[in-house]
């Protein structure tokens, strides 16, 4: 589990950095970006785990997500992990299409043949990368940890925020796919890496696990109205009802003219992040 640093550069006085190490999940190298702010020798600080969205590697939010001032202000740090497996013999979909394979990897286990044998991005984000987090950040305080995500980034934030409510303090979301069951994306991702046995589905379905009676203590999503996939893929009223019917706390806030980019999500960053700061207080 040995890491190689690939690039380490001084930024709001902390240290942006880029890493690369064997992964066991996946059974292939895997890159992510972490982000540690400037602080106190010995000083402990608390984890925001940032999943990316479809066609994504660490560097999209690394270069154009505007995390890195607000990480500072607060002492935050932040992890920004690959998608998906990449590499020779990582199966991809048979089009190569961008919602499907390499660098759409939903934050599932996959079961299905061929993607079962990398794809388990699941147990990568939740299982393997904290334990390498947790030996190679030595300020790292991993009992403090949040996550939030962009669209499938979004989806991967929300169902593995609401799997492991004991976990992640606070979880939040830009734009996020919250019925994959009930959207395109979704569907072609869910049986292409589980199979057409929607039972299978569901923990890898906010609406879904909420309606299960999974809870948070409370969930922050913002959408932009101009978004060209709002109204095919992302159907967040569907997770307000779903939320409102079951007594889940969300604040939904639609954000007027704004699209699915990173100037929607680096605008809004700043005031996710001091949400996710004000539950990570120590
Ligand atoms: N326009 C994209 C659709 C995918 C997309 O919008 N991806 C979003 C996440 S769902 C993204 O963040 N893209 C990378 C970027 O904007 O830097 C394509 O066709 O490749």
């Amino acid at each position: 589990m040995a890491l190689e640093t690939l690039s380490e550069v001084r930024a709001h006085d902390g240290v942006q950095g880029v890493y690369r190490h064997d992964s066991t999940a996946t059974k292939t190298p895997m890159e992510f970006s972490v982000f540690v702010p400037p602080h106190a020798a010995g000083e402990k600080l608390p984890v925001v785990w940032y999943l990316s969205g479809l066609t994504c590697t660490h560097a999209n939010v690394t270069e154009k997500g505007e995390f890195r001032e607000m990480c500072a202000k607060r002492g935050l740090i932040f992890i920004a992990p690959d998608t998906s497996p990449r590499g020779e013999g990582v199966a991809d979909d048979s089009d190569g299409a961008y919602d499907f394979g390499l660098g759409a990897g939903f934050y599932v286990n996959a079961t299905k043949t061929p993607f079962a044998q990398h794809y388990q991005m699941r147990d990568y984000i939740e299982t393997e990368l904290p334990h390498v987090i947790a030996k190679n950040f030595p300020s790292a305080d991993m009992s403090r940890q949040s996550i939030m995500g962009h669209s499938m980034g979004g989806h991967g934030a929300l169902t593995i925020g609401l799997r492991n409510p004991e976990r992640y303090r606070a979880v939040s979301a830009f734009a996020p796919i919250v019925a994959p069951t009930d959207v395109p994306w979704g569907q072609k991702a869910l049986s292409g890496y589980l199979g057409e046995d929607q039972s299978a589905w569901s923990e890898y379905d906010a609406c879904a696990l909420v309606r299960g009676g999974a809870r948070l203590p409370d969930i922050l999503i913002d959408q932009g109205t101009a978004d060209n996939f709002l109204a095919e893929q992302l159907k967040p009223h569907l997770f307000q009802k779903v939320c409102d019917d079951a007594g889940q706390s969300l604040t939904l806030r639609m954000q007027d003219g704004y699209d699915h980019s990173y100037y929607f999500i680096s605008s809004f960053m700043a005031d996710h992040l001091a949400w996710h700061a004000d539950r990570l207080k120590s």
